[in-house]
């Protein structure tokens, strides 16, 4: 597979897998410490498996970077000098090797550890095909293997190459891929890089589909065989990286990843961590992308644990029974309330006994009662029950993934279908729902520029079809007369589509603008929209960009100028949706960038902390709190970081007087502040256009007024 072992591992024919052992007392006796390479038969696959067993503690690391990173700590204590001066010529010989590997010298000296026991991957081996995946941190690509013809995704890591802190972070996922061995988590095949590279990309096996785009693909309905199947095959994953002390802490809809054999695998470990009963470290709250994230997070926690995640798969199956993600929070505040508003608010013994930083300040002054089963009245009982359970406030009520597996929902008929009968569909992934909204929002913007005149004669047009309902009608009838009346009406309008049933209606929807720039994998016999991908503002390549976007999301989204059309999304409405079909919003595409960037949950090294991200509506009332730094694999804490002790991203930061009530009514306040500005704005606009007849310069003075005006 080209990913196992170093050149000494690569020799040992047969027995790929290998691991580490340092001996410090015949280091210390021998004034020297060299790696023995202990080839172990565990594996005879050659997978990137370090011997760890399903139901081992998390502190049971790999052997061989356990022993590594012996070393490098050792490497920091001076208590004896000879020693640390052989200590570091070890170490330097390790480096030394993993360079010789291929590996560039930026990466083994932030984080060998990572890919100790690798040789990397040759980017020439691969020939890289379309984009598959936009994600905040990557990019995702499908490729092909030369040597082989096999498919597999390329994920593009961004990272800062000159921020060793950068560098542990994107080491942290590699190393915890590493770890998981299991049919429903997705494997790391290998790495690719070189010595003289600045990137990385990680090959992993490709899967067609991720269940975002499926559920939100119109034409797709699940049975509950279906989502019983999905299910049980998610809470697998989940449990065997519970088992082994991992938490995902990112897991939505568009992080579970399904093939064309039904089997599903749960991926993204970019925020994952692991728990260890010697590691007592705060953790971060700033994790888990907002919809999906459980309230003791919104709350500040930091000292949570793998339960944050059986949350999130409530979420999911709830979002697979409904098609829609069930809680759409657009900050951290308003998703809390809409969790209190669908589970009920926690009991006056959980606000006593609960330490979470910002308990009281999220205490409604009257209990919610929840509405969860009223919402839920189509789902059966069992089911209802399992999401009860899930979205369940008290994080112990949870259960455990193995519990959940075995509650009456799976135990009952209609029981989870066989995998390799679920239905093969076309590729379906979260970045073409994606592209699907953002030409319907194209479509809604260009309608609003179009010229009086010709909305006049589209609505004119509009009238006489409401009129003679069998214009149309005849018309595709010329053009096929096996056509009935439905369907040629249904597709009026859509050029090559005219008289073709597509598969999925909800190309329909398509505009004309987006057609232009649209292409047809006939290949697929469905029609995919491949509009040109838009690369998030927020999406830069270092980290440093990353942040100042993340603060700018929040801070552009209380005071720009844009034509950000709030309506009809009340604070008390549950189905807005700033991605999905059923909103109507008018995001300027840079400013739609900056808002799901305030959803996203914070993945970047604390030392980059020059910024914070804050919410839309807390904003004005944030005061910065400092919780102890989250410290996991790669992120320990190095000469010029942030003071010891403190995080800088943790938790809706809110001051200690201000109560949920109050915070709701000026969240709603602002809302409905920003609406009616953006009114006002885009009637602004209408009339600066009606304008264009005057002079260049005068133009420009009057918008710069306006501009400075809704600055
Ligand atoms: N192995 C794979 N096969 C096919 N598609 C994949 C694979 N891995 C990821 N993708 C696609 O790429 C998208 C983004 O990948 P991923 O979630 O790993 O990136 P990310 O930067 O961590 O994203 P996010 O910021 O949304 O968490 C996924 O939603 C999925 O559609």
């Amino acid at each position: 597979m080209g990913c196992v072992s170093s050149k000494k591992a690569a020799k040992a024919a047969g027995s790929p897998v290998f691991e580490a052992s340092v001996s410090k007392t015949r280091a210390s006796e021998n004034a020297t410490l060299n790696l023995n390479y202990v080839f172990s038969s565990k594996n005879p696959s050659g997978a990137l498996d370090f011997g760890s067993k399903e139901g081992e503690r998390s502190e049971d690391k790999p052997k061989g970077s356990r022993e590594l990173k012996k070393l490098k700590k050792g490497s920091s204590n001076k208590k004896s000098n000879a020693f640390s001066i052989k200590l570091g010529l070890s170490l330097r010989h390790v480096d030394a090797e993993q360079i010789a590997a291929g590996w560039p010298a930026w990466l083994t000296a932030a984080a060998g550890e990572a890919v100790y026991g690798l040789v990397p991957m040759r980017a020439e081996s691969f020939e890289k095909l379309e984009k598959i995946g936009q994600g905040t941190y990557s990019s995702v690509f499908r490729a092909r293997e030369v040597a082989t013809g096999k498919m597999v995704a390329l994920k593009k890591v961004r990272f800062d190459n000159f921020q060793p802190e950068s560098i542990r972070f994107m080491a942290r996922e590699i190393m915890i891929l590493r770890r998981l061995d299991h049919p429903n988590i997705i494997k790391l095949e290998g790495v690719i890089t070189s010595r003289l590279s600045n990137t990385i990309y990680l090959v992993f096996e490709y899967m067609e589909h991720d269940l975002a785009g499926l559920s939100s693909c119109h034409d797709i309905k699940f049975s509950e065989p279906q989502v019983k199947c999905y299910m049980r095959q998610l809470l697998h994953g989940v449990e065997h990286c519970h088992l082994r002390g991992i938490m995902h802490r990112d897991i939505k809809a568009s992080n579970i990843l399904v093939n064309n054999e039904g089997i599903l695998k749960l991926g993204d470990f970019g925020l994952a961590n692991i728990l260890t009963s010697k590691n007592k470290q705060k953790l971060t709250s700033r994790v888990v992308t907002l919809w999906y994230r459980p309230p003791e997070l919104l709350m500040g926690s930091t000292n949570y644990n793998v339960s944050v995640d059986l949350w999130s798969v409530g979420c999911v199956f709830a979002e697979l029974l409904i098609g829609k993600p069930i809680l759409k929070g657009r900050t951290e505040v308003e998703q809390l309330h809409k969790i209190f508003k669908l589970c009920g608010s926690p009991p006056e013994e959980y606000w006593k006994k609960s330490k979470l930083p910002h308990g009281d300040m999220f205490k409604p002054q009257n209990p919610y009662e929840g509405c969860l089963r009223e919402r839920c009245k189509d789902f059966t009982p069992t089911a209802v029950d399992l999401i009860d359970t899930c979205l369940s406030i008290e994080p112990y009520k949870r259960g455990t993934a193995s519990s959940l597996l075995m509650c009456e929902y799976f135990t009952t008929q209609p029981y989870a279908c066989d995998p390799s009968s679920l239905p093969k569909y076309p590729p379906k992934k979260e970045i073409d729902a994606k592209q699907r909204d953002e030409a319907r929002r194209r479509k809604v913007r260009a309608r609003m520029r179009e010229p009086a005149s010709s909305k006049r004669q589209r609505r004119a047009r509009q009238t006489l079809q409401l009129q003679e309902p069998n214009n149309e009608a005849h018309f595709a009838d010329r053009k096929n007369n096996n056509n009935d009346n439905n369907t040629s009406r249904t597709y009026k309008g859509r050029g090559s589509a005219v008289g073709r049933e597509p598969r999925n209606p909800t190309f329909d929807t398509i505009s004309e603008t987006s057609r232009a720039t649209s292409t047809s994998h006939a290949s697929h016999g469905d029609t995919v929209f491949t509009v040109p991908t838009q690369i998030s503002a927020s999406s830069g390549f270092a980290w440093a960009k990353n942040q100042q976007d993340e603060v700018a999301a929040s801070l552009s989204l209380r005071s720009h100028t844009s034509t950000f059309d709030t309506s009809g999304l009340g604070f008390e409405d549950n189905t807005s949706n700033l991605t999905k079909d059923d909103t109507v919003i008018h995001v300027k595409s840079k400013e739609k960038d900056l808002f799901e960037a305030s959803m996203r949950p914070m993945r970047m090294p604390p030392n980059q902390s020059h910024s914070r991200a804050q919410s839309l509506n807390v904003q004005d009332y944030l005061t910065e709190t400092c919780d102890k730094e989250e410290v996991g694999i790669g992120r320990g804490n190095g000469p010029g970081q942030q003071e010891q002790g403190k995080v800088k991203f943790s938790g809706p930061l809110l001051s200690e007087s201000q109560k949920i009530d109050e915070i709701l009514q000026r969240n709603a306040n602002t809302i409905r502040h920003a609406n009616r500005r953006s009114r006002f704005y885009r009637g602004t606009e209408s009339i600066l256009r009606g304008k264009k007849r005057r002079s260049k310069l005068s133009e420009k003075k009057e918008r710069k007024t306006s501009r400075r005006y809704f600055m």
